[in-house]
């Protein structure tokens, strides 16, 4: 009898697993160049633009690589929407235990979906919310863009320093309430570098195994072969310095009531009693995650709209005339203009389109998942092609050309959908940080045509597309 049961277990479990193995997968790309299992972008272009290539032949979800965990890119918004945004199960990141190595699981970019990232994205919310931008950042916000502009005045043809400058000044400014020091400034600056050799495809044996890092990465550095833990127990010191130092230093001048307003300081202060060292451990880690999310996005997208206008003086000029009808050359716009400067949203929400600052996000799914009639196993890479939703020629005919107008018709419906839905990712991953950045954004935006004509450089009478310049309306040094 006991032999009939065990043999009819044995039938349906192999039954079961027949049926998984025989699930569909998402489509593979048609044969560019497949390696073992994966296929590679191509070299000549971004890989955003190959997937997209893809996804036109064979549909908008195409695995690039059955190596190890599948590795999914969703090309089209409203897959995204249907997997990202609706579904609490694809909300977490990848393992990459090279970065983990490093420590930099602890920065909220890259945690996986659960308690601690739901305690972390609280506390970056409770002072990234609206209501905390108008209330109690807003004056940073406005004195720092009104820095950039004396900045740029100084010396309009470094403009691409001041503005990285500025903005990464304004992000440690908001993090821990000081500028940044030059010391701290090189730790960061290694510390993304060394996070950047972490996440190189194939170059660690670590990464690549997915069974190899739950032992190796506990072997002792001194093995032979263990290089990797070696370099990677370096950079966690500097990421540890990175992120501990100016916490501790922060607390401290709360202890002597000399802090000024930091995130820091206001997310311990709403800790009240209940701080406890995991409660302060997620606020340092936090801070930490904001160098790495807040500079780079935030200059890129200020660097592309400087190349649109350049490359678009008829936008910039229609721009120019709405801020001089609407504020007038009296006073700089601020954020109470912002309703009103419609053409001047129109160039931001198209500068945002024409080159996102993440064109790729990844997420992972933490249950196996059936969509469309394809099964995802759990644990694959989820990659969200931003760039290519944002390139549909349905949703944006003639997506190459930068078009800001394709935005005027907001009110009655027929207007194509803001970038600004899309540029910040997905879910509840969606980037915290977008109040701030869309309030920055448009402070920049807007002065800087209120206050500058941005043009190629002319040589010879003809104009140099590589070379911009950012020439002065009025003489600010003079005021
Ligand atoms: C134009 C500027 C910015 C853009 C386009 C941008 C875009 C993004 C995107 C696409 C993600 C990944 C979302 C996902 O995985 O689905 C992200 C994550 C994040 N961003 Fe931003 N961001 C910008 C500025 C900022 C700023 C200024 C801050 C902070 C002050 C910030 C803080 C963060 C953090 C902490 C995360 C990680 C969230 C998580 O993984 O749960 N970002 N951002």
């Amino acid at each position: 009898m006991f032999d009939f049961w065990l043999c009819v277990a044995i039938v349906v479990a192999a039954y079961a697993l027949l049926l998984r193995a025989r699930k569909k997968l998402l489509p593979l790309p048609p044969a560019s160049r497949p390696g073992p299992g994966s296929y590679l972008a191509g070299e000549h272009e971004p890989p955003w633009k190959t997937y997209q290539r893809w996804s036109l032949k064979i549909g908008p979800l195409v695995t690039v690589s059955k190596l190890g965990h599948p590795i999914i890119v969703i090309n089209s918004a409203k897959d995204a929407t249907e997997l990202l945004d609706k579904r609490s199960t694809f909300a977490s990141k990848p393992r990459w235990p090279m970065a983990e190595l490093l420590g930099r699981q602890n920065n909220v970019g890259f945690q996986y979906y659960g308690e601690r990232l739901k305690r972390s994205r609280k506390v970056l919310h409770a002072a990234l919310n609206p209501d905390a931008i108008a209330n109690k950042w807003s004056e940073l916000l406005d004195t720092q863009s009104i820095k950039l502009m004396r900045q740029l005045a100084s010396d309009p043809s470094a403009f691409y320093s001041h503005i990285q400058n500025n903005i990464e000044e304004l992000v440690v400014l908001f993090a821990y309430g000081r500028e940044p020091e030059p010391e701290y400034t090189r730790i960061a600056k290694a510390v993304m570098e060394q996070t950047s050799i972490a996440l190189q495809p194939g170059r660690w044996a670590v990464n690549r195994i997915p069974i190899f890092p739950l032992q190796v990465k506990y072997l002792p550095t001194w093995l032979p072969g263990a290089g990797f833990q070696r370099w990677a127990k370096s950079a966690r010191t500097l990421f540890y310095q990175m992120t501990r130092g100016p916490f501790l230093e922060v607390k401290a001048e709360m202890e002597l009531g000399t802090a000024t307003d930091s995130f820091v300081k206001h997310s311990l202060v709403n800790l009240g009693q209940n701080r406890t060292v995991d409660s302060e451990d997620i606020i340092m880690c936090a801070a930490g995650s904001l160098y790495s999310a807040g500079i780079e996005t935030l200059t890129s997208t200020i660097l592309t709209f400087i190349l649109f206008m350049a490359r678009h003086p008829e936008v910039q000029d229609r721009a120019y005339k709405e801020i001089m009808q609407v504020v007038g050359n009296h006073h700089l716009p601020d954020i109470t203009d912002q309703r009103a400067l419609v053409y001047v949203d129109c160039v931001i929400r198209e500068v945002h389109r024409m080159n996102p600052a993440i064109p790729l996000v990844t997420h992972s799914n933490t249950e196996d998942a059936d969509y469309s009639g394809c099964h995802i196993p759990k644990q694959s890479w989820i990659m969200g092609n931003i760039w290519s939703m944002l390139h549909d020629e349905t949703a944006y005919p003639r997506a190459e050309e930068f078009l800001p107008d394709r935005y005027l018709h907001a009110g009655d419906g027929s207007a194509p959908r803001d970038p600004r839905t899309l540029v910040y990712g997905f879910g509840r991953r969606l980037c915290p940080g977008l109040h701030f950045a869309n309030t920055v954004v448009y402070l920049v935006v807007a002065r800087t045509l209120a206050l500058y004509k941005i043009t190629p450089e002319i040589v010879n009478g003809e104009p140099r597309n590589s070379d911009l310049i950012l020439v002065p309306l009025y003489d600010l040094n003079a005021a």
